[in-house]
């Protein structure tokens, strides 16, 4: 029979082999406020290293859903498992960064003082040097030691950035990180969620500025009404690609030959062609055959719709748009 030490090296060998477990787990997440469903059984997966946006109209339930997942609002069903450990099991909080949706920073401390005190409560060691490195990061860096009170919400929004980042987290939770931030800082916050990224770190990113939410996410989950409406990577969301050509001298057969490569519509000159995945391979072949019917090719453009209209699509006409 074995040891109960060996049992437990070889449980924890066993475990070390596995798959890392996901950044977030969630399954069957509700909530009432009142009579109010705010959150109606909702269930995805972040992996790690992965960029998730959370996508979904005023009050659908966005911020519910992450206060749940942080354990900062206790669910009335469902569970969560954040790096595999329970949402409320400090060990998982300390490497977990977050930036609330609402976020007021000690008036009275610096920048510095602000992110030394969160180093602390997490129980990271971050060195000072480090600490300064992330407030340059977040644009910061002339501003160290400037009392928070004197901030523009801007700034308190970078400085609420960096307290997310600096305790080296595994995952980085940012609801509304760009609310108050100029187009330059939105760019910053782009290129931060970029990096963290292709350090391996995960990413939930709450938004409403869908474009941001198109460059960085590699999967989004909309949500309504406390429901996931649809959800998947942007080519399951977007689809089937376009292609749109501005060509003169079409005949029958010009056009037969269009409409054999995909879905054809006609606006004047325009011609846009739907095609699936698989069929893209078939553009220059489509092209060489066009200019061999004698017809003039004077534009080739590649497009598919974009996730604005996607998200705007199954908001009126509900989840059956998803698919
Ligand atoms: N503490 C609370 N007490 C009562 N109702 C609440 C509370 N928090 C949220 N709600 C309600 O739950 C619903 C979802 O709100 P939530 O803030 O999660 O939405 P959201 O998708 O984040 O919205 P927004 O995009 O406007 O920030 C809303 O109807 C809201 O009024």
């Amino acid at each position: 029979m074995t040891a109960p030490a060996d049992s437990t090296a070889t449980a924890q060998r066993l475990l070390a082999d596995l798959p890392p477990s996901p950044a977030v787990w969630c399954e069957g997440l509700r909530k009432r406020y009142g009579r109010r469903t705010a959150v109606d059984g909702v269930s995805f997966t972040v992996g790690r290293g992965e960029v998730l946006g959370l996508l979904g109209p005023n009050g659908a339930g966005k911020t519910s859903v992450i206060k749940m997942l942080l354990g900062l609002v206790r669910p009335d069903a469902g569970e969560v498992l954040l790096l595999g450990r329970p949402a409320r099991d400090p060990q998982a909080r300390a490497r977990v960064g977050y930036l609330p949706e609402l976020f007021r920073y000690q008036p009275w401390l610096t920048a510095a003082e602000v992110l030394t005190l969160h180093v602390r409560l997490s129980g990271a060691a971050v060195p000072a040097a480090e600490q300064r490195e992330v407030l340059g990061l977040v644009g910061l860096g002339e501003r160290t030691g400037d009392r928070v009170g004197g901030f523009s919400k801007g700034m308190q929004q970078r400085l609420g950035m960096a307290v997310a980042l600096v305790a080296r987290p595994e995952l980085v939770v940012l609801d509304e990180p760009t609310s108050a931030l100029d187009p330059l800082g939105r760019v910053d916050v782009r290129d931060l969620v970029l990096s963290l990224k292709e350090r391996g770190v995960a990413v939930l990113l709450n938004s409403h500025l869908i474009g941001e939410v198109e460059r960085v996410c590699d999967r989004v989950v909309i949500l309504d009404r406390g429901r996931v409406a649809a959800a998947g990577t942007l080519a399951e969301l977007l689809g089937s690609r376009e292609l749109r050509l501005r060509l003169d001298g079409v005949d029958a057969r010009a056009e037969a030959r269009l409409a054999a490569t995909g879905r054809l519509t006609r606006s004047g000159e325009w011609f846009t062609v739907t095609l699936s995945d698989d069929e893209e391979s078939a553009v220059p072949a489509l092209v060489a055959d066009l200019v061999a019917l004698g017809v003039g090719v004077h534009a080739v453009e590649p497009g598919r719709i974009s996730l604005e209209e996607r998200l705007l699509a199954v908001l009126r006409e509900g989840p059956g748009a998803s698919s």
